[in-house]
This record gives structure tokens, C-alpha cells and sequence, in this order.
């Protein structure tokens, strides 16, 4: 219940919605009923039960409020009253033109309450998406495994769209379904008060029963929803590895284990299916069994008494009539319980999102960071993947205007150090200080704002040349990012392109060469114009002119910056003010290029490795 009051907030302000639906509903209602009450008098007209006088005196309100009698007394007054002066044929054309009538303003009705019940279900929906999107945003970057991916990718879009076929739709149901009830009821009653008694005891059997499957179906739905995130992760992990599985003639390895999961979930699905359809067919024939009961106590009343019988033929058959109309909004609502159930579990995976705590965010002392005038300090800092430690004790400075590069084995634990200082991890022990202070007291967005970030491989989004530059920032002046682009040797290629700066790339850049993306990612960090510069040198070796153009680039990037350089090829950073050799977490040497050759340790063997 909790949880599908939470994913009710999501459609507030509902008032607004309610008042208007909850009249709307009532009007049509009200106008079906009309259709229903004329079959009574149509019949008598037709079957000549109709006196031929009409009675004299006045309505019946003093004896009868508003029964059976008092409608039929009133009608047939006026139906009397009518053939006497223009014959049956006047009665049957008004009462076939007010049922039309009547069927005409019940959809009218109708029409307009679906449009708003339809509006606040996409709006809600809607709600959901943004705050899921909000808080994927907000979270750490350790949360996004490629497991946890292909999961969110299932959350945000099968889990959304059930919540939307149930919760959301339970709400309109909820509300609509038992005004109809209460309002045929009520007209059931004035029928015939044994026979309704009757109708009563099929509502809560069947739809006991009916919610007692839709429990059971709701287990398995969470089965089938955990497949098909597995089934987005392996899509996920194909699509993105497309070029690999190819070259390694991997085809069939991906296929088998897609077809395994793609097997899990027909399975799953099947087991839920069948407990599902199952649930239409019961109340379909606990339905019809009631019905018959009814057919058969009714039609009893109506033959045994004869004369005196509380009921007319024609009485009666508007009874059944009706009766199956007041069974539709009842298995609506059964169902909408069902649904609710299934639509729950969506809900619950749903908020299990939302809930979540980003574990890297502000403290509530946190201050913008206003300037960085001295050095990045690690003192010594430890981290660790879960149970797995991956840096013990790392201690180095980073003077502002300096550069550090951090070489060594691989695996080593460069690129992790190089994630704790825009805070995308924090260190499990020991402390990073900037200017003096841990970096914690500073708000992360002020932090990163004075970082710049150009990984290995070059990230670029599915948008214009410009917009990828200048990301984040669509209004940034055109001159501006053509001069980055140019610093970023990437001016050339971009005028080369279609349509220049206003070129699509294609998903994550992939109408572009290596270089030509890594000197766009420089392009961009050069734009954003940081004082401390993280530089993930990229692996892909390049044909020596676009290697020459990135490097170039990169130096430029460097000018009058901070840097941090994870460096893969040692040639690049025979220059940095400060060498750092990471193996197996630790710091194991550190000094100027010349210094470590002389000493002939690890670092030199690296150096004679390479060269
Ligand atoms: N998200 C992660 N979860 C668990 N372990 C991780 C994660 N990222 C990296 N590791 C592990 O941490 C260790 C250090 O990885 P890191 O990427 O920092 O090394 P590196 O020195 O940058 O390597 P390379 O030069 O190959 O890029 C490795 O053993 C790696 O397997």
C-alpha cells in the first residue's frame, strides 16, 4: 500500500483532476442508466402492458420517494397520456429518441473524462522518467556497472511502462468504476431488492479469488522482470563490443548467451502468462455461473407468484440487461487489483532507484571552492573496490602549474587515483587536501568545475560538432569553441565536415577517425578552460601524423595548467616536473625522469621495455 501511495505523489496535484473526472464520471454513468431505464417501458408499450387510461391524479411523491414505483407511475402517466392522444408509434419513436439522445451525451461524457484520465496518466508517467533520470544523474560513478546499466535501462523503460498500464491506470479506475457500481446498484435495488441481495455475493467471491491469483502472479512477475535486465545488459554489452565480437568471430558466444537469457525470460514470462490469462476466463465464468443463479431465482419470482409476483417479465429481462452491465465495472475493478499488484512490483523496483543514496555528495557544511592557488595533496590515501584494496598508502604532491604523471604496470591503480580527485570515488582511508583543505569541504560542483577531464577513450554524444565542444553550454559564443577546436588541432577536419561545426557525429562519434575524436575531447577540455587538468593518456596507438596532431594538441592543453597525466607511453612525459611509478597500488618510486633512470629501478626497466 505504501508503496502505491508513494507512486500516486507522482500524479499530484490530483485534485484538480479528481473534482471534474469525479462529476464527468457521474454524468455518464447517469446518462447510460437512461438507456437501460427505457428498456422497462419500451417493452410494456411494445407488449401492450400499458393501461390504455391514464390514471388519474397526480405523481406519487407522497408515498414514494424515488422507487420503481414512483419512475414507473410517472412514465406510464406520461406514456398513457401520450398514446391517448398520438398513439403507441409517439411512445416508441420518444423512447428510441432518448435513448439515443442519452447514448449520445453518456459518450460525449465519456470522451472528454478518458482525454483527462488519458492526459494524467502521461503526465505522471512523465514525472516518473524525469525523477528516475534526475537520480541516475546524481549518482556515483562506481554505481554504473555494466550489470547495473543494463538494470537501470530495464527500470526506466519496462518498469515505467507497467506502472503506467496498472498503478497509473488504477487511479482513473478506482475512481470511475465504483460510481458506476453504486449508481447501478442503487437502480438494481429499486428493481428488486431480493435479487440484488443476491448480485452482492458474486463482487466479493470472485474478486477474493481473483486477487488471490494476482498475489501468486505477482512472484513470478518479479522473476520475468530481473530476465529482461539481463536480457538489456547482454543487448547493452553487444552493441557497445559490436567491433570486438566481430573481429574475434564471437558471434555465436554472444548469441548463446542471449539465447540463454532470452530462454530464462520466455520461461518466466510463460509461467506468469498462463497465471494471468487465467484470471480473465475465472471471473468470465463465476461470472456467468451468477448470472445463471440469478436467471434461474429470478425467473422464479416472476413465474411462481403469478398475479402477485414483486416482478414483471419485462421487469425482469431489464434486470439481466442491466446485470451484465453491472459486472463490467466489477471485473474492472477486480482486474485493476490484479494489475495493481503486477504494477507494484514495477513500482517497487522503481523506488528502489529513487531511494537510493547517491554515496558521494555534498555535506551540509560543503563550500564552493573559490580559488586553487597552491597543490593537490594525496596523504596517505587508500582505496578499495568492495573487499578488493586497490591503493595502499599513496602520498605525492601536486603543485599548481606542475605536472605529475603516474605510470607503471597495469592494474596498477593510475586510473583510480586519478578518479578520486574530482571526488568520482573517495578514498576509503587516508585524505586528499586541495590548497591545504580535504577535498570533502568543498562542494563537488564547484570541485569539478575547476577540473578538466579527457579520458582514454574519447566520450562524444549523439549532437552537433559545436554542441560537443561546448558541452553543457549550448549559448557558448562560436569564436570561442572555434578557438578551442583550433588549439585542439581539430579546427581543420571540423571545416572539412559537412556542415562544419553544425556536423552530427553519429552515436558516440562514430562517424569520426580515433584521432579525430580524441583531439574533439581535447577541443572540449581546452574550452572549458580548467586550472587542473586529469589526462587519461589514450592506449590506441595512432598512424605518427594524427599522433603528432594529438600530441600537439594535448601539449597546447597542458600550457600554464595542472596536470595529472596517467601515461601509457613513458616518451610523452620525460618532461613532467614529477614522475610517479605505480605498482600494485603503492608508490614505488618518484623523481624527475633523469632521476629514476640513474637509479636504474623500475622505472628504468619500463623505460628499456618500451624503447
Ligand atoms: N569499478 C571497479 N570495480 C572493481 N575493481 C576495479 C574497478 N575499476 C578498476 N578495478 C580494479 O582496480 C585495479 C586498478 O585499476 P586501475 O584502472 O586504476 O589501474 P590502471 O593502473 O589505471 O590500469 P591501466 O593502466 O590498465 O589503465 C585493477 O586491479 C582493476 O581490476
Amino acid at each position: 500500500m505504501k508503496t502505491y501511495f508513494r507512486l500516486l505523489e507522482f500524479a499530484k496535484p490530483i485534485t484538480p483532476f479528481l473534482v471534474p473526472y469525479f462529476i464527468l464520471t457521474i454524468l455518464y454513468t447517469v446518462f447510460s442508466l437512461v438507456n437501460f431505464a427505457m428498456l422497462t417501458p419500451l417493452m410494456d408499450v411494445l407488449f401492450n402492458e400499458i393501461p390504455e387510461q391514464a390514471p388519474e391524479g397526480q405523481l406519487y411523491w407522497d408515498d414514494f420517494t424515488l422507487s420503481k414505483e414512483f419512475i414507473k407511475g410517472y412514465f406510464y402517466q406520461e406514456f398513457a397520456r401520450i398514446i391517448e392522444e398520438s398513439g403507441k408509434m409517439t411512445v416508441l419513436a420518444i423512447v428510441c429518441g432518448v435513448t439515443i439522445t442519452a447514448s449520445l451525451f453518456a459518450n460525449i461524457f465519456r470522451y472528454v473524462s478518458r482525454r483527462m484520465s488519458e492526459g494524467l496518466k502521461a503526465t505522471t508517467v512523465a514525472r516518473i522518467r524525469a525523477a528516475l533520470f534526475d537520480k541516475i544523474t546524481s549518482l556515483h560513478i562506481g554505481y554504473f556497472t555494466n550489470q547495473h546499466k543494463g538494470d537501470l535501462m530495464s527500470r526506466a523503460t519496462n518498469d515505467v511502462f507497467a506502472v503506467e498500464a496498472s498503478i497509473t491506470q488504477s487511479i482513473t479506475t478506482f475512481v470511475k468504476e465504483p460510481i458506476t457500481l453504486i449508481v447501478f446498484f442503487a437502480y438494481l435495488f429499486t428493481l428488486s431488492f431480493e435479487l440484488t441481495i443476491f448480485t452482492f455475493l458474486i463482487i466479493p467471491i470472485s474478486g477474493g479469488v481473483i486477487s488471490y491469483i494476482a498475489k501468486k502472479l505477482k512472484k513470478h512477475s518479479k522473476n520475468a522482470q530481473q530476465f529482461s535486465a539481463s536480457l538489456l545488459s547482454v543487448l547493452d554489452e553487444t552493441l557497445g563490443g559490436m567491433r570486438v565480437i566481430k573481429a574475434f568471430g564471437s558471434e555465436r558466444y554472444v548469441k548463446s548467451k542471449f539465447d540463454f537469457e532470452n530462454q530464462e525470460y520466455v520461461k518466466s514470462f510463460r509461467k506468469m502468462a498462463n497465471r494471468k490469462e487465467l484470471a480473465s476466463p475465472y471471473s468470465e465464468v463465476m461470472g456467468m455461473v451468477f448470472v445463471g443463479i440469478i436467471l434461474f431465482y429470478g425467473g422464479s419470482l416472476v413465474l411462481d407468484k403469478g398475479e402477485e409476483a414483486p416482478l414483471t417479465a419485462s421487469e425482469f429481462i431489464t434486470y439481466i440487461a442491466f446485470f451484465t452491465q453491472v459486472l463490467n465495472p466489477a471485473k474492472a475493478i477486480s482486474n485493476a487489483i490484479g494489475n495493481v499488484q503486477r504494477g507494484l512490483v514495477a513500482g517497487e523496483r522503481i523506488l528502489e532507484v529513487l531511494d537510493l543514496e547517491p554515496s558521494i555528495q555534498d555535506q551540509s557544511k560543503s563550500l564552493p571552492l573559490k580559488s586553487f592557488d597552491e597543490a593537490i595533496t594525496f596523504d596517505k590515501v587508500s582505496f578499495a573496490y568492495g573487499d578488493k584494496q586497490v591503493l595502499h598508502d599513496i602520498s605525492f604532491r601536486l603543485e599548481k602549474g606542475k605536472t605529475v604523471a603516474l605510470v607503471g604496470p597495469s592494474g596498477g591503480g593510475k586510473s583510480t587515483i586519478a578518479d578520486l580527485i574530482p571526488r568520482f570515488y573517495d578514498p576509503s582511508g587516508g585524505q586528499i587536501l586541495i590548497d591545504g583543505k580535504d577535498l570533502k569541504e568543498y562542494t563537488i560542483d564547484s570541485l569539478r568545475d575547476y577540473m578538466g577531464i579527457v579520458t582514454q577513450e574519447s566520450i562524444l554524444f549523439h549532437d552537433t560538432v559545436f554542441n560537443n565542444i561546448a558541452f553543457g553550454q549550448p549559448d557558448a559564443s562560436r569564436e570561442e569553441v572555434i578557438q578551442a577546436a583550433k588549439i585542439a588541432n581539430a579546427h581543420n577536419f571540423i571545416m572539412n565536415m559537412e556542415d562544419g561545426y553544425d556536423t552530427m557525429i553519429g552515436e558516440r562519434g562514430a562517424k569520426l577517425s580515433g584521432g579525430q575524436r580524441q583531439r574533439l575531447s581535447i577541443a572540449r577540455a581546452v574550452f572549458k578552460n580548467p586550472s587542473i587538468l586529469i589526462l587519461d593518456e589514450a592506449t590506441s596507438a595512432l598512424d605518427t601524423v594524427s599522433e603528432k596532431l594529438v600530441q600537439d594538441a594535448i601539449t597546447n592543453l597542458m600550457k600554464d595548467r595542472t596536470a595529472l597525466v596517467i601515461a601509457h607511453r613513458l616518451s610523452t612525459i620525460q618532461n613532467a616536473d614529477l614522475i610517479i611509478v605505480i605498482k600494485e597500488g603503492r608508490v614505488v618510486e618518484q623523481g624527475t625522469h633523469d632521476s629514476l633512470i640513474a637509479k636504474g629501478g623500475v622505472y628504468k626497466t619500463l623505460q628499456e621495455l618500451q624503447s
